[in-house]
């Protein structure tokens, strides 16, 4: 398969009157993490979309690699709360997979042993990590996550972005976020593309966030949340951290 998994070119993309993308050029390649952000309705669930092909575009061009396979961890999921459900079975859905690869996904998402957990007994950072397995279990060239750690906080999604980098370190899977919090991401993220129905700036994480046009759309208001990720990375990681599985 080629290096280059996804790209668009001149992609636009219309809900009725309403031109929510125009003209966007992107492309992730293969062992790639590529983070969009963007304020709120700024399209970036729209392109992903797009690029999984689930909407047509207006104008422009989308080109996949033959054979791409792409895993999807949504932003969350409802679980009927009163219905029993084991994460072994949900791991099952929509088709059965043998137990030994239900628990190699569950070790590679950073939550060995929850197999026979109920689903709606575990914690909001084991939930995702079982999305993050169930979609590893298609052995994905690329992970698409939208907005995975919304419901988390920041040490828990910062430990769970570094999953996603130990995960693309094990597979060479590439990986496309997004996410609202840039400075949560930096990390693991080699390119930041900075969307607001156009591409208004991209390249490296530390660029973007200096880039006036970022500034602009998003203010000076996360340097809180820049002294944390600073103080999460200053130090090596040998022991994981409480919310690595929680
Ligand atoms: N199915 C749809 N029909 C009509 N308009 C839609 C539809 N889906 C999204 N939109 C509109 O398109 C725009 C972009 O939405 P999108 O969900 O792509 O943004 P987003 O950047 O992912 O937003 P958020 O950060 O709030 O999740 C919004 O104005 C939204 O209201």
């Amino acid at each position: 398969m080629s290096r280059r998994l996804v790209s668009t070119r001149g992609l636009t993309v219309r809900y009725g009157d309403s031109t929510v993308l125009s003209d966007v050029d992107f492309h992730i390649d293969r062992g790639e993490i590529v983070t969009i952000v963007g304020p709120n309705g700024s399209g970036k669930s729209t392109l992903l979309r797009a690029l999984i092909g689930g909407l047509a575009p207006a104008s422009g061009r989308i080109e996949r690699a033959e054979g791409l396979t792409i895993g999807y961890v949504p932003q969350k999921l409802v679980l009927d709360p009163t219905l029993p459900m084991t994460v072994a079975r949900f791991l099952s859905l929509p088709r059965r997979v043998a137990s030994r690869a239900a628990r190699d996904a569950l070790d590679q998402a950073g939550v060995p042993g929850l197999e026979r957990r109920q689903m709606a007994a575990l914690s909001g950072g084991q939930f995702q990590r079982v999305l993050l397995a169930r979609a590893l279990l298609e052995e994905p060239d690329l992970l698409i996550l939208d907005e995975a750690t919304a419901g988390l906080d920041q040490p828990g999604a910062a430990a769970f972005y570094r999953r996603i980098e130990q995960v693309r370190r094990d597979t060479g899977c590439a990986v496309l976020m997004v996410s609202h919090d840039l400075h949560v991401v930096m990390a693991a993220s080699d390119r930041v593309v900075c969307l607001n129905g156009h591409v208004c700036c991209e390249g490296a994480p530390q660029a973007v966030a200096a880039a006036p046009d970022y500034r602009a759309l998003f203010g000076e208001g996360t340097r809180g949340a820049l002294a944390l990720y600073r103080h999460h990375h200053d130090h090596d990681h040998d022991h994981a951290p409480a919310h690595e599985a929680s």
